[in-house]
């Protein structure tokens, strides 16, 4: 983000409401990185609150609502990396930095989530997915895409503890509002599934996309993360640079585009699950609030 955020009058007031209610410093603190705040101005618009703001008991507590903080022109999601440091942490959980690559613009997470959360999100995803089968088993002339053989559904955004957990954990992660977000997705790959490469980002030649830009505009990166480990095959691969990200329990593939266009080499698949089967839950971010 450009140092072109700045503490408005009614920003100032937001944060002594909150404060006021009862919210925890902490809480608010990562409110503030999942809507896009810089680390070190939200830092500053809490500590010059300190003295002011005493929280009263008796009030119960709103809904937090994030501040609307607008991005600047031209950025993109971006984990905080500037001082080389390996290890992250977003929302207090130790994430790692494992690799980088300029361009494409891609960061391999380690341990971004816990085995528990993990579990928790097939555990719930896995019903849906089932239901969804029944569902495409009775339905007649429904296509299959050979290029996509994995099953999927996906979450609404904030629908369950362990889903809001891990969305304000990306976005202070990636440093981009929550509700540029799409609703994670999660997908299954059995033996001999696959997702061939293909690029994320909408091709705004292609008519069905106006409806979709139209929610939220375009796609800008993608956090691809692992729920289990495949016994073999599976990687996610970027064919335009030659590289395999292998699937591993709990670690994420963040890539980062610019603009829709085969020229941001973010060309990129599931690659065959060979043996075991693949589990994982797919973010989506957008320039604009998702809705
Ligand atoms: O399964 C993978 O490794 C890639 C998934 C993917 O490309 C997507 O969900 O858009
Ligand atoms: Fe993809």
């Amino acid at each position: 983000m450009s140092s072109s955020q700045h503490l408005t009058t009614e920003l100032r007031q937001w944060i002594t409401a909150q404060l006021r209610n009862g919210i925890t410093r902490e809480a608010l603190y990562q409110a503030m990185l999942s809507s896009g705040w810089q680390a070190d101005l939200a830092r500053q618009a809490l500590e010059e609150q300190s003295e002011e703001a005493p929280p009263s008991v008796s009030l119960s507590l709103p809904a937090l609502q994030e501040p609307q903080v607008a991005i600047p022109a031209g950025s993109l999601p971006e984990p905080d990396l500037g001082d080389g440091r390996s290890v992250l942490l977003p929302d207090g959980h130790r994430v790692q930095v494992l690799t980088t690559l300029q361009r494409p613009r891609v960061v391999v997470f380690g341990g971004l989530l816990t085995e528990e959360e993990c579990d928790a999100v097939v555990a719930a995803g896995r019903v849906r997915l089932a239901r969804s089968e029944t569902v495409a088993a009775q339905k007649e002339g429904s296509e299959v895409n050979a290029a996509r053989t994995s099953e999927g559904m996906f979450f609404e955004r904030g629908e369950n503890e362990v889903v809001q957990r891990i969305e304000a954990r990306i976005a202070a992660l990636l440093r981009w509002p929550l509700r540029n977000g799409e609703g994670l997705q999660v997908l299954r790959y059995r033996v001999g599934a696959e997702y061939q490469p293909h690029y994320d980002y909408f091709d705004p030649r292609h008519a069905s996309s106006k409806a979709i830009l139209e929610r939220g505009g375009q796609r800008v990166a993608t956090l691809v993360m692992y729920l289990n480990t495949p016994t073999r095959g599976g990687a996610t691969v970027f064919p335009d640079v030659k590289l395999d990200v292998m699937a591993q329990k709990g670690n994420a593939v963040f890539f980062s585009y610019d603009r829709p266009e085969p020229g941001t080499l973010t060309l990129h698949g599931g690659a065959p699950v060979l043996e075991g089967e693949k589990w994982v839950a797919t973010k989506w971010l957008r320039e604009g609030e998702f809705i």
